[in-house]
C-alpha cells in the first residue's frame, strides 16, 4: 500500500460498518472534519534550494521526550475494536518506529498492559498519557499514579469536550456501547481484578453520568465529559505530578496565552479530528495565529488531516514542533496490524523526509513560515 487512503480502503473492508463509521466520522454535518484534510491543499509550498539538505536528522525532543520523528501518534480511543490485541500492536509498533504514542485514556487495554508492550521493543519508551479529567478528583488522581507508575512520562489533558460531539453516524447505527468482552480498562476500579465485569460501556456517557446502573455491577465506571473543567483543574493536576501536563483542543489565540500564563508545559491545537463541535477552522488555519501568540514560550503540537509528508512540512513550517495522527494509525492497525501501523509511520516518516528534502531542510526546525504560500 502506497498511501493512507489506500490503509483506509483496506480497514474498510475488514472493519465492521458501524465501528468503521465511529472511527471515521465527525460531528454533525462533518465540514470541519473535511476541511482539516482540504486545508492543507489550499496551501502551496515554496522549497530552498543549494541548502545542502544531505544528512536529514527528523529526530526531536519533546518535553524530554525523544521522538525519532516529530509525527506522533494522537490518543484514540477503543483500539480493539480495530484488532483483537489493539492498543498493544499500537503501542510496540510506535516504539518500533521510536516515536511518542499519546495512550487514549479511553483505551481498550489497560495501561499497565500497553507500557509492558512497548517495552518489549524499546527500553525506554516514549508513552504520554491523554486524560479526560473526571469530576471525581480522587478518581482522577487515582489514575494519574497508575499512569505514572505504568512509566509514562506526560499527560494530555483533552479540554475540548466539555459534552461529547453529536457524531450522527454513530446515531444511526446506533452505536452507543462497546461489544461485550471490551472495557475502558483504565476506569475499572482501582484494585479491582481486572477480570471481572461482563457488562458494555458507553460511549456517550451522559455529563450527568458518574457511576452508571450497568457499570456499579462491573465496576468500570464510565468517562464523564465534564462541563464544569477551568484553569483550576490544571492547576490542580500540575500540583498533583512533577510531569509535564500538556492541553489538548485549543483553537483560540487567547487559549494559547492562557495556557502559557498557567504554566502549561506545552500545547495541542486540535479540533479532535472534526468530532466535537462542527465548523470550527481546521487547525492549520489556525495555527499561526496561536504559534505567534505562544511565540516560542512552549511547545507547539497540532493535529487532524495530516495524511502526507507535505501535510507535515507545512504544520512545521507554520510553527509545530510536531505533529500527531489520529485515524491513519486506526486504518494500519485495522488493516494489517503491527505491520500495518508500522508501515503506516514508516510511509510517513519517508514521506515527510523526502519533502523535507526537496525544501531544503536537513531538520524539522529548518522549515520557516515564508515557505508556505496560501
Ligand atoms: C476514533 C477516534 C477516537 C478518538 N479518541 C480520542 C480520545 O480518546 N481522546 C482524545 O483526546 N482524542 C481522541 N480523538 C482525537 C484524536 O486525538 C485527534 O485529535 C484526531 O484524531 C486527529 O485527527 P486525524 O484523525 O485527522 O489525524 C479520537 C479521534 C478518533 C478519530
Ligand atoms: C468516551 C470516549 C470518547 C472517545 C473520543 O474522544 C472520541 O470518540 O472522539
Amino acid at each position: 500500500m502506497r498511501t493512507i487512503a489506500e490503509f483506509e480502503a483496506a480497514a474498510r473492508e475488514r472493519l465492521d460498518p458501524a465501528h468503521y463509521d465511529y472511527f471515521a466520522g465527525g460531528a454533525q454535518d462533518e465540514i470541519t472534519l473535511r476541511d482539516n484534510e482540504e486545508a492543507y491543499k489550499r496551501l502551496r509550498l515554496v522549497p530552498r534550494v543549494l541548502r545542502g539538505s544531505d544528512k536529514r536528522d527528523l529526530s526531536v525532543d519533546l518535553l524530554g521526550t525523544p521522538s525519532s520523528m516529530p509525527i506522533l501518534v494522537a490518543p484514540t480511543a477503543f483500539h480493539r475494536l480495530a484488532h483483537p490485541d489493539g492498543e498493544l500492536v499500537t503501542a510496540r509498533a510506535a516504539a518500533r518506529a521510536g516515536t511518542i504514542m499519546i495512550v487514549s485514556m479511553a483505551s481498550t487495554t489497560a495501561i499497565e498492559d500497553i507500557a509492558a508492550a512497548a517495552r518489549e521493543v524499546a527500553p525506554d519508551p516514549g508513552l504520554w498519557f491523554q486524560l479526560y479529567l473526571q469530576p471525581d478528583l480522587e478518581f482522577t488522581e487515582a489514575i494519574v499514579r497508575r499512569a505514572e507508575n505504568a512509566g509514562i512520562k506526560a499527560f494530555v489533558v483533552t479540554v475540548d469536550s466539555p459534552v461529547l460531539g453529536r457524531r450522527e453516524r454513530d446515531d444511526r447505527n446506533a452505536f452507543h456501547d462497546l461489544p461485550s468482552g471490551l472495557f475502558v480498562e483504565n476506569l475499572r476500579n482501582i484494585g479491582e481484578n481486572r477480570s471481572g465485569g461482563n457488562t458494555s460501556h458507553s460511549i456517550h456517557a451522559p455529563a450527568t453520568t458518574l457511576n452508571g446502573g450497568a457499570s456499579r455491577r462491573s465496576h468500570v465506571r464510565e468517562i464523564v465529559m465534564s462541563a464544569g473543567l477551568n484553569w483550576d483543574h490544571i492547576a490542580w493536576l500540575r500540583s498533583k505530578t512533577k510531569l509535564p501536563v500538556l492541553i489538548k483542543g485549543l483553537l483560540h489565540a487567547e487559549d494559547a496565552r492562557l495556557a502559557v500564563h498557567h504554566g502549561v508545559a506545552g500545547i495541542v491545537v486540535s479540533n479532535h479530528g472534526g468530532r466535537q463541535l462542527d465548523t470550527v477552522p481546521a487547525t492549520i488555519d489556525v495555527l499561526p495565529e496561536i504559534a505567534a501568540a505562544v511565540g516560542g514560550a512552549l511547545p507547539v503540537l497540532l493535529d487532524g488531516g495530516i495524511r502526507r509528508g507535505t501535510d507535515v512540512v507545512k504544520a512545521l513550517a507554520l510553527g509545530a514542533d510536531a505533529v500527531g495522527v489520529g485515524r491513519p494509525v486506526v486504518w494500519g492497525l485495522a488493516a494489517g496490524g503491527r505491520e500495518g501501523v508500522s508501515e503506516v509511520l514508516e510511509m510517513l516518516r519517508a514521506d515527510f523526509d523526502q519533502a523535507l528534502a526537496l525544501c531544503g531542510g536537513r531538520h524539522p526546525a529548518d522549515l520557516t513560515p515564508d515557505q508556505v504560500r496560501r
